[in-house]
């Protein structure tokens, strides 16, 4: 029942279920003692095994750690499913609580309709390069302008938000904005709001829907549905702009291909194709492309401020391979694998403190030995596999790109699966990959950046919103 506190037959460790309150309380008292959420679930990893059965509200919820144990989670086909959450009807929206995402039922003819027009559009083809090229050179004016020839000081956590963002609503819709337009600044600060607001798994009235009557204020509700609500009218302005220059024989951008979609598929009962699932898979391709995105590349610049060794090196291989003034290439890639070791050290150290999307259980299965029953969620926790002292790398806490060099080679050990494996893997790899590819070596062409003079270096402490982020930090960047 909805406020069982027995545990199902055979299901997996974890702390004792409390009425109504669920594993609540020692996975709270935990997160405050280490800071951090999959600190506390790595802590009852230790004492329970790799995988957890937990309680939050009404929800049952196994959270997986440790390479061996994901592995066979996210091979395992019957955990592929996607949490329900029905669209019903658009002003009833927030009463779904939680994030907004395509649901369960409807993901598998979505995906593969964005997998096979994100390639369509150019994944991977010159009109992706030539995009993400532009985007990361606009960046390099942007510092030239902010350091006049010599140098400036910048806050490296927020820089790369607005390019990322710029790069993804593109592939979306095909609009390029200048960098200070309001309408950019007016998507970016919603996103903003959204992702400090909205959380896959920290919102008390996600778990506890009753405090939205009660404290509505105090609970993130009232903020959460406004959120959403400038969100999703963002997305239907974009929307109705299409619907006006739609052109069927000459789609320009994913919207237009959807909007096809939608007016081909119009007489089918069974179709998932709607504009109200267009706006939801918008918000799909925001949560998940463009802050993890942006929060690498923080994660990244923090470390190479951290590690200057790293940074030197990275650009004698700028200098060797293109000089200091030919703009990097998408094709380059093969001639700069020390970036590309950078490009997976950064992903190490974002991924490493993150967890998975939510899966759910589409029958009753097996995971290690347990029985999961059906429906019920499943997350992975990344922080053991890559991060944690007892990983199987060596001194995980380094970074320390020429790890994955061997022979000029770069070599991906089995325990590094940023982009995760098997029907629910990322879709915005090639995106993502070449996007950070891109950003940092169009940057480390042309700057020098260091810590602030007589500061504390920058901490490698992070902050916990939809996804991590560094803590605030200032650097100071040259041109070289
Ligand atoms: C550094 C950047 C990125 C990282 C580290 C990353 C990583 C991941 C991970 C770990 C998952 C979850 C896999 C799972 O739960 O089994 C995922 C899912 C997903 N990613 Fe990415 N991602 C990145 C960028 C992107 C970009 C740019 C896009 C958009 C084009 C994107 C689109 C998606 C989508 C739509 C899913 C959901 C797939 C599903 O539920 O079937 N990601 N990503």
């Amino acid at each position: 029942g909805y406020q069982s506190t027995r545990k199902p037959k055979n299901f997996p460790l974890g702390p004792r279920w409390w009425p109504f309150l669920g594993s609540a309380p020692q996975v709270q008292y935990l997160r405050k003692k280490t800071g951090h959420l999959l600190l506390a679930t790595s802590k009852l990893a230790r004492q329970y095994g790799p995988v957890i059965g937990l309680k939050v509200g009404g929800e049952q919820i196994v959270v997986v750690h440790g390479a061996k144990a994901l592995r066979e989670f996210l091979g395992n086909e019957d955990l592929s499913g996607r949490p329900n959450s029905k669209p019903d009807t658009y002003r009833s929206w927030g009463k779904r609580l939680g994030i907004i995402m395509t649901d369960g039922e409807f993901w598998f003819e979505q995906r593969r309709f964005l997998v096979r027009h994100l390639r369509e559009i150019g994944f991977g083809t010159n009109d992706m390069s030539t995009l993400l090229e532009d985007e990361s050179q606009e960046l390099v004016k942007y510092l030239l302008k902010e350091t006049n020839g010599g140098e400036g000081i910048l806050g490296m956590s927020s820089l790369f938000s607005i390019p990322i963002l710029n790069a993804l609503w593109r592939m979306l819709v095909g609009v390029r904005y200048d960098p200070g337009d309001p309408k950019l600044a007016k998507l970016h600060g919603i996103l903003a709001d959204m992702f400090k607001h909205v959380s896959i798994v920290g919102r008390p009235f996600v778990a506890f829907p009753i405090l939205r009557y009660l404290a509505p204020e105090a609970s993130g509700y009232n903020i959460y549905m406004e959120v959403y609500r400038r969100l999703i009218d963002f997305i239907y302005e974009a929307i109705d702009d299409h619907k006006q220059m739609h052109d069927p024989d000459c789609p320009r951008d994913v919207m237009d291909f959807y909007l096809s979609m939608i007016n081909r598929n119009s007489k089918l009962q069974s179709s998932t194709f709607s504009e109200q699932q267009l706006v939801i898979i918008c918000i799909d391709m925001f949560i998940a492309g463009s802050e993890t995105t942006s929060n690498t590349l923080g994660f990244c610049f923090l470390y190479l401020v951290l590690y200057p060794e790293v940074q030197r090196k990275a650009q004698e291989e700028i200098d060797r391979a293109l000089g200091r003034e030919r703009a990097p290439m998408l094709s380059d890639r093969q001639r700069l694998p020390y970036i590309e070791c950078i490009v997976w050290e950064s992903l190490r150290m974002f991924v490493g403190r993150a967890f998975t999307l939510p899966h759910r259980a589409i029958r009753d299965t097996k995971l290690c030995g347990y029985s999961l029953p059906k429906n019920v969620k499943v997350v992975g926790c990344l922080y053991d596999s890559c991060l944690s002292e007892d990983c199987d790398m060596e001194d995980p806490l380094a970074f320390k790109p020429e790890r994955y060099l061997k022979n000029g080679q770069v070599v991906i050990p089995d325990n590094i699966i940023p982009f995760g494996l098997g029907k629910r893997r990322c879709i915005g790899e090639a995106l993502a990959r070449g996007n950070l590819f891109l950003f940092i070596t169009a940057l480390l062409q042309r700057f020098n950046f260091s810590q602030m003079p007589n500061e504390s270096p920058p901490s490698t402490d992070w902050e916990d919103g939809f996804t991590p982020r560094p803590k605030d930090f200032q650097v100071v960047v040259s041109e070289r």
